[in-house]
């Protein structure tokens, strides 16, 4: 039983199959095509399928799913004992949800932090008494960048290499940019996690989303450095667990 599962974030459609807890397919597309997908079924004998997404198109593609899989309709109505203090229910995004429903299977009864670093930057603290209180949205690096250029007259919109992982000095304009946005973003993903790891240093501290291995580099030789787990599926693995969960929910 093979199961598929798509992250549909803001940049990339992340897109992964599992048989049981190992991940044995993975790709990431600008835009998902649904003969890409019906390929995937075909190919790999796809029983189950969930999706996340950050926006409600992909009604088509969620009804070719439910079609020709066995589909699990995600949502925050998928718990797993967890108890969501989140105000706004409705509005959470679901790849937040499904790092929370993740981090619950991967280490349960401990304190997770969840950073994402994609279109935007993301944090989740899920604690150790299961208990999901929200956390913080705030912009990612390409936004930032974007930013700058857009709501100004004279800076330029910076090319970034994140293969290049050494921050530059702001010695000139395009630098300067560089400087603010990378060591910035550093800083505020280091706080954040400062903050965590004061309050409880066996905090698990996952990082994922596109550009966490620039700051898996960046934060490396901190103090709470060797916490920091690079978790690159966070996000297709809850939705894995979460079509685990509801065959068993169908079985009992
Ligand atoms: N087409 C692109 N152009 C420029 N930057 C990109 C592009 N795709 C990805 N990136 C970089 O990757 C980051 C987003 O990575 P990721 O693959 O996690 O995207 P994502 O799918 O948008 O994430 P999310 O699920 O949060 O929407 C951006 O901040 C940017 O640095
Ligand atoms: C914050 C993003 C954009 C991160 O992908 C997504 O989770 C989302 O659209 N969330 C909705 C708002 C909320 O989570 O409360
Ligand atoms: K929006």
């Amino acid at each position: 039983m093979h199961h598929l599962v798509i992250d549909i974030g803001n940049t990339n459609s992340k897109i992964a199959v599992f048989k049981m807890r190992e991940l044995i397919h993975f790709e990431s597309v600008h835009h998902l095509d649904q003969s890409r997908i019906a390929e995937i079924i075909r190919d790999y004998g796809i029983s189950h399928s969930a999706v996340s997404s950050v926006s409600d198109e992909h009604k088509g593609l969620i009804s070719f799913l439910k079609i020709n899989t066995q589909y699990t309709e995600f949502s925050v109505r998928i718990q797993m004992g967890i108890k969501n203090n989140y105000g706004t229910g409705t509005t959470l995004g679901l790849d937040r949800w499904a790092k929370v429903i993740a981090a619950h299977r991967l280490y349960p009864g401990q304190d997770c932090f969840m950073i994402d670093c994609g279109t935007c930057i993301t944090y989740d603290l899920l604690n150790r008494k299961q208990e999901y209180d929200g956390g913080s949205i705030s912009l990612g690096l390409n936004m930032r960048f974007q930013a700058l250029a857009h709501f100004t007259g004279r800076l330029p919109l910076v090319k970034w290499d994140k293969e290049i992982l050494r921050i530059p000095a702001g010695s000139n304009t395009n630098n300067a940019i560089l400087n603010g946005v990378l060591q910035g973003a550093v800083y505020e993903v280091d706080g954040f996690i400062a903050h965590q790891y004061a309050n409880n240093n066996k905090v698990r501290i996952m990082i994922t989303g596109g550009d966490a291995p620039f700051l898996m580099e960046q934060l490396k030789d901190r103090s709470y450095g060797h916490s920091l787990i690079h978790e690159p599926y966070l996000v297709l693995k809850g939705l894995n667990e979460a079509i685990a969960f509801e065959q068993h929910v169908q079985k009992n």
